[in-house]
């Protein structure tokens, strides 16, 4: 039976024919994509682009769309969080393999490639300041994948030995484990520049990472937790806001999906970077010539 075309309230396209939050149409897009959290670093990864095509913004969602060394790449902002994951994994699928002229899915399905270029902060005192992490593994304490149907991928033994670790408040999410593209891990781990660590997607940067000013958290003692945890001798490494959901909505949809950290803060000694824009930098030049090699 043919399947039912998308209604207007569940594909949502503008006007003009773009897609509702990124307003962004199917041919804007490459099949490498390069996501970053701040709108503001779009132009520090495009900046190195031999050509522009797409330059488009709405919201916190600005995307670039050109050539690098004749490779075609596209560089979106997500902004904070895996709420905005949801819509931009989702739209950005949507991008590549819903016809928007019969709003039904295609036969053939094209395979994104997703690279986040983040930042993020260390919970192992040995994982120095200005140093880049490609994360292997994620824990999610999100609740996005939760949402979603058929989640059987997730690593439920080692969400569960950290359940008991932590002895994980019930009125949290239950974390949820999930890794990255075999193929990718591969092409960035064989770097001498890349550590390779698990890292915990959180749901804030303040408490949920254990950060107090003026409140105090729910456990003090969460972070240290966090570092002294171990599960088949993989330790947590670091902190951030958005991996678990990029990896677990990549893994659901079909598409490919690697996180590269460019590690700012170290939890342990409480230190950060003097030279954060200098790190990041230095990534996405690295991570740029790594995907045209
Ligand atoms: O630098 P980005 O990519 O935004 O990533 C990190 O920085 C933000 C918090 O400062 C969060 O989004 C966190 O994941
Ligand atoms: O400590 C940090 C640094 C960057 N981003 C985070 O989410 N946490």
């Amino acid at each position: 039976m043919k399947q039912p075309a998308l209604t207007s309230s569940e594909l949502i396209l503008n006007d003009d024919g773009s897609i509702y939050h990124l307003n962004l149409k199917p041919a804007d897009i490459a099949e490498t994509i390069i996501t970053v959290g701040d709108p503001d670093r779009v132009e520090a990864v495009s900046k190195h682009f031999d050509a522009l095509e797409v330059e488009v913004q709405k919201r916190e969602f600005k995307t670039h769309t050109g050539t690098y060394k004749g490779k075609r790449i596209t560089v979106i902002s997500t902004g904070i969080g895996t709420d905005n994951i949801d819509i931009v994994l989702n739209e950005l699928d949507a991008l590549a393999n819903i016809d928007f002229k019969t709003r039904r899915v295609k036969k053939d399905l094209t395979k994104l490639t997703i690279i986040r270029i983040g930042t993020s902060g260390a919970i192992q005192p040995t994982i120095p300041i200005d140093s880049f992490l490609v994360t292997e593994t994620a824990i999610g304490f999100d609740n996005l994948l939760h949402f979603y149907g058929n989640i059987s991928f997730t690593d439920s033994a080692f969400s569960e030995a950290f359940v008991q670790h932590t002895n994980w408040n019930a009125h949290k999410s239950t974390p949820y484990v999930v890794s990255a593209d075999t193929e990718l891990l591969k092409l960035f781990s064989s770097e001498t520049d890349f550590l390779k660590g698990c890292t915990a997607t959180n749901v804030g940067f303040y408490g949920p990472q254990g950060r107090v000013l003026r409140l105090q958290t729910e456990d003090n003692m969460l972070n240290d937790k966090l570092t002294s945890f171990q599960f088949q001798k993989k330790k947590i490494t670091n902190l951030e806001m958005e991996t678990s959901g990029i990896y677990g909505m990549a893994t659901l949809l079909g598409h490919r999906a690697i996180s590269l950290n460019a590690i700012l803060a170290n939890r342990c000694d409480q230190t950060f970077s003097k030279q954060p824009q200098k790190t990041v930098d230095l990534l996405i030049q690295k991570t740029l010539s790594i995907l045209v090699a």
